[in-house]
């Protein structure tokens, strides 16, 4: 299935592309380690993108996987507006991670979230990738400095953090770690950038980074609300996508609380408001834990709001969605960046 688009969409993605060419002809081939959510992700806006993919995955069963999962994201990947005409045409697989990365001209990492697994495929990757070989990690948390540590080269390693979807969600988090060469950084803004991200270089490197940070504060705050029974999950969800949702895809926290503060702006929004946010609402935020009763709790809800659906079912949904809030935005690669 490919996506219409008008002429003067089909123009902007023409002049985009053209302006990721330079920098892309640099990538012709890209190893993917680690084939599951977040690989499969990768691999598929690569292969969209010309690049070649390698993909390196101890699991047996990863080819069908893999296969499987590009499939199921190809109309995504069409919806964007990218070519995905024999997108399996340049994949491959090679399980031996040494072979697999070296005649790579970037590698994404995406194995498990384990600092001492990380650390001993990087190890290996550095062994084995070409020299010029832009190495980055997908990893949501674990700072490069931690990962590095094994490394002979700890500054050709840098933070790629993707947002799930990657195919999808426009931010790249990259956090370099503290002997990461500003070198790399750079290299690797120009290829997110290119590839139709939007990267944001962090100025500290701290775990979990930013997005995750922010993430993890509210879902914290969504499992006490569901735990405590103020709300079951598809009715906060509900309130999320009905208010946080919409209201931060047009502008974020610190700009919502500025036109908040009316003329006065952020200056009055603190005085009028945040004083009491900070004095009433802040010690009264939740603290959870995971334990048994809150878990069975979550799940049970989680089947009886999502269990009707099929996780491939939903996230066909969810593309589809993303993409046309992503088109309204101007954040789609075939219009051209229009975003103010
Ligand atoms: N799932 C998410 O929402 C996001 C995850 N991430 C990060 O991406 C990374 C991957 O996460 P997921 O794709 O969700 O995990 P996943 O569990 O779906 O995939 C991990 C893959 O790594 C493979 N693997 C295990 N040992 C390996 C090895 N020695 N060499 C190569 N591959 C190996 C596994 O077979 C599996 O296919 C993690 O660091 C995670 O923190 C980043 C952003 C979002
Ligand atoms: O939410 C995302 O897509 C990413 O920010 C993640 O890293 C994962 O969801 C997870 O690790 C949240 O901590």
């Amino acid at each position: 299935m490919t996506s219409a688009t008008s002429p003067t969409s089909a123009a902007s993605a023409t002049s985009a592309a053209s302006a990721a060419e330079p920098v892309l002809d640099s990538y012709r081939r890209a190893a993917i380690i680690g084939g599951g959510v977040i690989g499969v992700s990768w691999a598929g806006l690569f292969l969209a993108r010309g690049i070649d993919v390698v993909v390196s995955d101890p699991r047996e069963d990863i080819e069908d996987l893999v296969r499987a999962g590009l499939a199921g994201i190809t109309p995504a990947l069409a919806g964007l507006g990218l070519p995905t005409g024999n997108l399996t045409e340049g994949l491959s697989f090679e399980a031996d991670l040494a072979t697999a990365v070296a005649e790579a001209d970037v590698v994404q990492e995406n194995g498990p979230e384990r600092l001492e697994l990380k650390r001993e495929i990087w190890r290996a990757i550095e062994e084995a990738a070409p020299a010029h070989a832009l190495l980055a990690t997908s990893t949501s948390s674990i700072p490069a400095s931690a990962i590095a540590t094994a490394m002979r080269q700890p500054a050709r390693l840098v933070v790629g953090h993707p947002f799930n979807p990657p195919h999808l969600v426009p931010l790249v988090e990259i956090v370099p770690g503290e002997r990461t060469s500003e070198a790399t950084v750079e290299r690797a803004r120009a290829f997110y950038a290119a590839l139709g991200k939007k990267p944001q270089v962090l100025r500290k490197e701290v775990p979990g980074f930013v997005a995750n940070r922010l993430q993890s504060a509210l879902f914290r705050e969504c499992v006490h609300l569901v735990a405590e029974g103020v709300v079951t999950e598809r009715e906060l969800d509900e309130i999320v996508t009905s208010s946080l949702g919409p209201r931060w895809a047009v502008g974020g926290p610190f700009r919502t609380f500025h036109l908040g503060g009316g003329p006065g702006g952020l200056p009055h929004f603190i005085e009028h408001l945040g004083r009491a946010m900070e004095t009433t609402m802040w010690p009264a935020l939740g603290d959870p834990t995971f334990d048994d009763a809150t878990v069975a709790t979550l799940v049970e809800q989680a089947n009886e709001a999502f269990g009707t659906g099929t996780v491939e079912e939903l996230a066909a949904e969810r593309d589809r969605a993303q993409i046309a809030l992503m088109r309204a935005l101007g954040e789609t690669p075939d219009s051209g960046g229009t975003r103010a």
